[in-house]
């Protein structure tokens, strides 16, 4: 749902890793830019494993086993790229639920039992609203993975390692109020901050810049480019294809989590029907507050969702 820059760069990711989707159904509310993305894409599937890509209606979502949607603002349209905007992509928020009360009720009574992948942001929020709208639990969003991932990178550039093999997470709402959890960041068996220590930048320093690359990368991208989508897109093929091929995967994404009462990052155990379990990883005091912060924080993005419902 949504064949924007995340939808087409999400379906492109799939399309090249190949051998999971053996159909894919583009919508957008602009059916003529469905059908262009469809058929751009479809012209590069000679030379990938067997996929039919192709624009529809809701019609076509008919046994749909996963419903990604991407439909709705991103933050340039819905001017979110001020960096002293405590906001952030909570600007968003009642545009896109409204977007939401529209599509997911057709998608769910079309494709009763497909998982519904949340990305429009904010996705925490939504995923809430997502849930229910659809009125059962296999909903999640994409969370703070992609986050995560933007820590491993700039970790790795400091360190001067590979991104994979740096282990670093991000907790929370994909937003502002994210939390990095640098006491388990980690290269190979040692912390991440003993790593630190030892380059000339005084850590604190250090940190505070890493921080602003990953909770502002999204406004980097847009100025270049309009709209962050390659990252994501990747992401959410990864994801579709965890939950496809019932992988278990342990992933920072966001689902329901009942003892706090609303849908955040932690460590999701990702597979068939959706997230499967969540554990709290481990986190100093000072990030665990943080966390606190950051959950009073969706509390409230998930309430102003819900209000729309009552528009
Ligand atoms: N979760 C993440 O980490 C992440 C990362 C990047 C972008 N995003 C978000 O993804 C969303 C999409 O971004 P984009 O850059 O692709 O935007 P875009 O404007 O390129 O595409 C959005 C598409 O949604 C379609 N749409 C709008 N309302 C619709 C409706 N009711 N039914 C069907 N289609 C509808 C539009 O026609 C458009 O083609 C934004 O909310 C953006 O902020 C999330």
């Amino acid at each position: 749902m949504g064949a924007g820059a995340v939808g087409a760069a999400t379906v492109l990711s799939l399309i090249e890793r190949g051998g999971m989707c053996c159909e894919i159904v583009l919508i957008d509310l602009d059916a003529r830019r469905a059908d262009g993305v469809a058929a751009d894409m479809r012209y590069a599937t000679p030379l990938s494993p067997l996929v039919e890509v192709r624009s529809g209606g809701y019609d076509d979502l008919d046994g749909a086993a996963v419903v990604v949607i991407t439909a709705g603002l991103n933050e340039k349209a819905g001017g979110a790229t001020d960096r002293s905007d405590p906001e952030g992509r909570l600007r968003l928020i009642a545009a896109n639920a409204r977007v939401y009360a529209d599509v997911v009720p057709r998608v769910v009574a079309v494709a009763p039992e497909a998982v519904l992948m949340v990305v429009t942001d904010p996705p925490d929020p939504l995923a809430d609203l997502t849930r229910r709208l659809a009125g059962h639990d296999r909903v999640f969003s994409t969370g703070t993975l992609i986050d995560s991932l933007r820590f491993r990178v700039h970790l790795a550039d400091r360190l001067r390692v590979r991104p994979r093999d740096v282990q670093a997470m991000v907790v929370g709402e994909h937003g502002t109020s994210e939390v990095l959890l640098w006491s388990s960041a980690s290269v190979g068996g040692t912390p991440a901050l003993d790593l630190l220590a030892r380059c000339p930048e005084p850590v604190d320093q250090v940190r505070q810049d890493i921080e602003n690359d990953i909770r502002y990368a999204n406004i980097t991208i847009i100025e270049g480019t309009g709209a962050s989508q390659y990252g994501i897109g990747v992401v959410s093929a990864l994801l579709v294809e965890a939950v496809l091929r019932d992988e278990r995967a342990v992933l920072p994404v966001a689902a329901y989590y009942p003892p706090y009462g609303v849908t955040l990052s932690l460590d999701s155990v990702l597979g068939a029907g959706g997230v499967q379990q969540m554990f709290m990883p481990a986190m100093n005091e000072g990030e665990r507050a943080a966390l606190e912060r950051s959950v009073a924080a969706l509390k409230k993005a998930a309430d102003r969702a819900l209000a729309v419902l009552r528009e």
